[in-house]
């Protein structure tokens, strides 16, 4: 191991990393909320500078995937769709396997021009989470409770609002609802039998109201759909920590864009549509399987360093302070003051344990176990 492997494992490292993504994160997270006023006197401008401060959380830990573990991330495309994208509003439909699944959507939107405004259909739990979830808020992020009496409206009125939203975005969608585990697998495929679909091997039946919801309020607003199958090389089980330890791993995305205008309007049909969509999807993988790759030539974007030189900025903000702050403190030899500083640092550091394990699969939700109809069988 090198010594630049070996400082990437130190917990002190960590820590730091942590210390400035926290503190740079709730400093925006507050200029956000001064922003407040601003949307009643110009909205437009108002979502304008919080796409540039939802960037400066996001590209923070898009720099941690690229700079700090060197993940590499290579896009499987048409040459002639390429131009396209980060040019226009787009609705991205990603199978949802992976735990940094949405880091490697995230990169990509970085590599595209669209980090900032970017969107996702989130469940509701997530804006409750610190920095990120709070600054989702001012995003306009569509959250659900994913039950859908209770979204059908909600849902469709945050999407409306979307339509007049002033730069380019893409709108992710993960039509499985939940991450991918063996049992929820199981039950899924059980409601597939059921409806007379075809089984899926690496996929959870698609939920199809979020997605034609989604389809319906943008028409005319999006452009396409970016389907977008995702997976690692060499079988690996990326996860958030293993990145923060400097993990290295290579993410494979294969996307195809879709014109809106060939998804159906009538709902039965557009359900229909995205259950094919799904059993396309699940070829991809079993080709991915088989080969060790997708379909189609590589048409990979670079890493841009903006996300590097905005984690640099960062950094010198927050850690100069904290350097002057502890240099007083150790100079005052208080034990007391010491003994804060161990507790805060104790404190700051399960926060943030919580935080990542947001991104676990094996804490994640019981959605599409307990809620299948078969579960009272
Ligand atoms: C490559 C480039 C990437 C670009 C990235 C771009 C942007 C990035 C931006 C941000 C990144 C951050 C990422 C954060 C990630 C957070 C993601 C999440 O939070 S995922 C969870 C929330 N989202 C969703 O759930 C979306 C999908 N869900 C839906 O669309 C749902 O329909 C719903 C609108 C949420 C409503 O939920 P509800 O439970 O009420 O669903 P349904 O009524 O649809 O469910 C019943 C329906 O489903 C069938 N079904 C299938 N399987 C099951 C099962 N296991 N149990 C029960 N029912 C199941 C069932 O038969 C019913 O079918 P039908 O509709 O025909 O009656
Ligand atoms: C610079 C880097 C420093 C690293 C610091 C670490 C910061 C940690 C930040 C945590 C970010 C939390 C963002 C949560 C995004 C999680 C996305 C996700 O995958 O959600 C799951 C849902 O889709 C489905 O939920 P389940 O039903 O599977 O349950």
């Amino acid at each position: 191991m090198g010594l630049l492997q070996f400082l990437k494992s130190q917990f002190l490292c960590h820590l730091i990393m942590c210390y400035v993504f926290l503190v740079s994160g709730l400093i925006v997270n507050l200029i956000q909320i001064c922003t407040l006023p601003l949307w009643l006197v110009s909205k437009q401008l108002a979502r304008k500078i919080n796409i540039r401060l939802a960037y400066c959380i996001a590209s923070q830990m898009v720099a941690a995937l690229e700079w700090w573990s060197g993940t590499e991330c290579t896009l499987y495309t048409d040459p002639k769709r390429y131009p396209l994208y980060g040019k226009e509003n787009a609705i991205v439909v990603l199978n949802h396997t992976f735990e940094i699944d949405f880091l490697c959507g995230w990169t990509f939107c970085e590599r595209f021009g669209v980090l900032g405004s970017s969107k996702v259909l989130a469940k509701r739990e997530l804006a409750y989470v610190p920095v990120i979830g709070w600054m989702w808020y001012f995003l306009e992020i569509v959250f659900c409770k994913r039950k859908w009496e209770e979204d059908r409206t909600t849902v469709a009125q945050s999407l409306q609002k979307l339509r007049d939203y002033p730069e380019n975005y893409w709108f992710l969608l993960f039509c499985e609802g939940t991450r991918f585990t063996p049992k929820k697998h199981q039950f899924s495929m059980q409601i597939a039998e059921s409806k007379g679909l075809p089984k899926l091997k690496y996929h959870l039946l698609p939920r199809t109201k979020g997605f034609y919801v989604t389809v319906q309020n943008l028409r005319g607003t999006a452009a396409a759909i970016y389907d977008s199958t995702l997976n690692f090389r060499n079988n690996e089980v990326p996860t958030l920590l293993g990145i923060i330890n400097g993990k290295k791993y290579h993410a494979d995305l294969y996307v195809r864009r879709i014109p809106l205008e060939s998804v159906p309007e009538d709902e039965a049909e557009c359900a229909a549509w995205l259950h094919k969509l799904y059993q396309e999807k699940d070829g991809f993988q079993e080709q991915y399987a088989q080969t060790g790759h997708f379909p189609g030539p590589i048409m990979s974007p670079p890493r841009r360093p903006w996300s590097l030189i905005n984690w640099l900025f960062w950094s010198c903000v927050v850690l100069y302070p904290l350097g002057l702050l502890i240099a007083q403190m150790l100079s005052s030899g208080s034990v007391l003051t010491i003994a804060a500083a161990v507790v805060v640092c104790s404190a700051v550091s399960m926060g943030m344990r919580w935080m990542i394990g947001q991104t676990e699969i094996d804490k994640s939700s019981n959605y599409g176990i307990k809620a299948a109809p078969l579960n009272n069988n």
